[in-house]
């Protein structure tokens, strides 16, 4: 994915300015240092005598500019956020579409022709997803006529199934919940899913609700971005309750456009219930960083996931051929931003030697990517689908283990769009491979279009993380090479 990158200057100029600011500092910090030195010495007499003559008015006035100035910085200072807990829809297995059956269901369709029923069968092999995904029942009508009423009982039994979870899990009570923020791209319906949310649990009535469509798969950062900003204007300790979700029912597509039927074999059902706060008290996780890149302004950008109609006049969502390389140009532009953020001092050096080597000497030779896992332990990449995962693994250089969690949620779970990377991070935990102070990096992509990062710190490893492993755990990693 990232092979074509030819030269990110922005990181390079980062890099350069991250240093020359810390020689900078660190020069004049021992410049100032010294000459304090020097003149406490020549003087110290001189200064005694001076202390000598201040008066009490004068040590007050000093104790109050200083207790001031320090108020100030820390109150000036942004809050950290934390995640109190996480929860993932756990499909019951009544919900199960192995691919024998959904090939039968396109065999039944009076829509599709045959050679779109072929297509759906080999992309289906090559899918990377297993047996045991899981589509709403809608999926399984063969006139695939779905009705509001039928959308809004998918919502509801995810939605609710995660949040009375999450509930659970973290035993708050429902009046401490200060904020509610949904995003669901494809499904949305008036009133909106935060307010059926606010209705079902009775929330109370000064909630700010905030509810996000049509921000692709990687609305989910975008989400915890905004709780994290709004998290800093509200009363410290606050709780900002945050749920993420794709629901299929009403976006079936029943034509034969290719680019439109991917995303019928690729989505599955899925969502995520998140609390956060600025109360450290009962995190689990501590929000490093949001960073949000998007190159919507970019046409072909733009269009590559594109809800539209086709000639026929079926509604429904394009995935053009060119999606992998799109990502890699939002990756790029991406990990401008991101790197300077995480990297170690000692990565961004090499990064800016690589680059000052590279433009002296004019060599054509390959960037020098930074190896991003000095600065994570764990990687959650959005399970776009196996070509998506695979140029993300091979453009930074991971490791088939730091994508295992991308690849056994995709053969687990299916694309579930922007709850995905939240599957995987329960992945991760249900392996016990997290430990404290650990950092995860939670990579979204979504249409617009637009690559997401959110970064966490773990303070506390949970004793008992199954979540929606907990029936197969015992049975992954599965060999996925062999697919297709
Ligand atoms: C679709 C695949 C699983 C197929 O895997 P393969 O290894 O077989 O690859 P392949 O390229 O040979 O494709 C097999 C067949 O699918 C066709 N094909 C592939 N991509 C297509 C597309 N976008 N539109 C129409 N046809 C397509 C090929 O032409 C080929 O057809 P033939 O067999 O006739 O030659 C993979 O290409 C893949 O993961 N693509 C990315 C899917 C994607 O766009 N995910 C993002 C979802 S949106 C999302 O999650 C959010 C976001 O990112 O925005």
């Amino acid at each position: 994915m990232l092979h074509h990158l030819k030269c990110p200057k922005p990181l390079y100029y980062l890099a350069a300015n991250k240093f020359m600011l810390i020689a900078t500092t660190m020069t004049l910090a021992v410049v100032i240092l010294l000459l304090q030195i020097a003149q406490q010495i020549a003087h110290v007499d001189e200064l005694l005598s001076q202390l000598c003559v201040l008066r009490p008015i004068h040590l007050l006035f000093s104790a109050i500019l200083l207790t001031a100035t320090v108020t100030i910085c820390l109150m000036r200072r942004p809050r950290t956020v934390y995640l109190v807990d996480y929860t993932c829809f756990q499909p019951s297995s009544s919900l199960r579409t192995p691919k024998a059956r959904f090939l039968e269901h396109a065999h039944l369709s009076p829509f599709l022709r045959e050679s779109t029923i072929s297509f759906i069968g080999r992309v289906l092999e090559r899918s990377g997803m297993g047996e045991e995904t899981c589509l709403p029942p809608a999926f399984n009508y063969v006139d695939s006529y779905c009705c509001l009423d039928e959308a809004r009982t998918e919502a509801e039994l995810v939605v609710f199934s995660m949040i009375d979870d999450l509930l659970a899990k973290t035993c708050i009570s429902l009046d401490a919940i200060n904020v509610l923020i949904t995003n669901c791209s494809g499904f949305c319906p008036v009133p909106s899913i935060a307010d059926r949310i606010v209705n079902r649990y009775k929330l109370r009535g000064d909630i700010p609700i905030i509810n996000l469509s049509g921000m692709g798969c990687s609305a989910g950062v975008t989400a915890v971005g905004l709780a994290r900003n709004i998290l800093q204007v509200i009363p410290w300790g606050s709780h900002v309750l945050v749920v993420s979700t794709e629901i299929l029912s009403p976006n079936y597509y029943v034509g034969n456009k290719r680019s439109m039927q991917l995303v019928n074999i690729l989505f599955r059902m899925g969502g995520t219930a998140k609390l956060l706060s600025t109360c450290r008290s009962k995190a689990r996780f501590r929000l490093a960083h949001v960073v949000r890149t998007t190159i919507a302004a970019d046409d072909s950008a733009y269009k590559c996931v594109y809800q539209e109609e086709d000639d026929e006049g079926n509604k429904g969502v394009t995935l053009s051929k060119d999606l992998v390389a799109i990502a890699g140009d939002a990756l790029k532009a991406h990990i401008t931003a991101i790197g300077p953020l995480v990297l170690p001092a000692s990565e961004l050096l090499k990064f800016l030697l690589f680059s000052v080597a590279r433009t002296a000497l004019r060599v054509g030779r390959r960037p020098y990517i930074p190896d991003f896992r000095m600065a994570f332990e764990h990687f959650c990449i959005h399970v776009g689908g196996p070509a998506v995962i695979n140029s993300v693994q091979h453009g930074l250089n991971l490791s088939d283990e730091q994508v295992e969690p991308s690849r056994m949620t995709l053969h687990r779970f299916g694309n579930q769009s922007s709850a995905s990377v939240w599957y995987e991070f329960a992945y991760i935990e249900a392996k016990g491979r997290m430990r404290k102070g650990d950092r995860l990096w939670m990579l979204g992509f979504g249409a617009g279009y637009k690559c997401n990062t959110a970064v966490w710190v773990c303070i506390q490893p949970s004793l008992d993380a199954q979540g929606p492993w907990s029936s197969c755990i015992h049975r992954y990693p599965v060999d996925v090479s062999t697919d297709g």
